[in-house]
């Protein structure tokens, strides 16, 4: 059976980073987006980013970004990927791509069974694609909630390799997910956190510990 592979999203220290990274998680994410509490500006990034080459794949997370702020993500960060957490269309999707060069993760928001109809579409012009909860009705920020999504309408649902899992996920609850959803990617950000921004180095580690023997 393959590895699993976890994101751990939203670092914003040096001390989470490196929690991370020394845990092995094979993306780390930053979070570019001001209502977040996770935000991370784009000089913090870029010591961020640079702290990580080498050791994991870099993840920018942004949320319907306009070109100018591509162009300066990705000259600032210099990120792996980008993924997309706003209401991206297929084809901004595929323009984000060309336009800068870096596979796009795009995240999708399900709740119900009918929110997988968009996968295909998304799967044709994203590398990879991530499930996450939608947000409750009103809330400030698209991802980042600790909600989970009924796994179980996963069930018998072909999803592209690498398809990744979010949204409300723990140590105590990842391995479940993995069992009851089949995938084998992950990504996590309240999950590992005390308070909402604010990560601890020894979730993190449980986290990445969990999910890699799936229990
Ligand atoms: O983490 C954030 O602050 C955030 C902000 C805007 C969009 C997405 C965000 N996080 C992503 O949301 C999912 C689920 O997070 P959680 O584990 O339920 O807190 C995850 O992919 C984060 O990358």
């Amino acid at each position: 059976m393959a590895e699993v592979h976890v994101k751990i999203c939203g670092l914003s220290t040096e001390a989470t980073l490196d929690a991370a990274l020394d845990a092995g998680a094979d993306l780390v994410g930053f979070v570019h987006f001001p209502k977040s509490p996770r935000h991370v500006s784009l000089e913090k990034g870029r010591g961020l980013a640079g702290r990580a080459r080498g050791r994991a794949q870099r993840v920018v997370l942004l949320v319907d970004p306009d070109d100018v702020l591509l162009a300066a993500v990705a000259e600032t960060l210099d990120p792996d990927w980008i993924q997309l957490h706003g209401k991206e269309s297929p084809q901004r999707v595929a323009e984000i791509r060309a336009r800068t060069r870096r596979p796009v993760l795009k995240a999708v928001g399900v709740a119900a069974a009918a929110d997988l109809v968009a996968l295909p579409d998304y799967a044709e012009v994203a590398d990879r694609l991530l499930l996450d909860a939608k947000p409750p009705p009103g809330a400030d920020l698209p991802g980042g909630n600790g909600r989970s999504f009924d796994w179980d309408i996963l069930r018998g649902v072909v999803l592209p390799a690498g398809t990744m899992l979010s949204g409300g996920l723990d140590a105590e609850n990842v391995g479940t997910a993995l069992s009851r959803t089949g995938l084998a990617a992950v990504d996590v950000s309240s999950g590992v956190e005390i308070r909402p921004g604010e990560k601890d180095p020894a979730r993190i580690t449980a986290f990445v510990a969990a999910a890699r023997r799936r229990a």
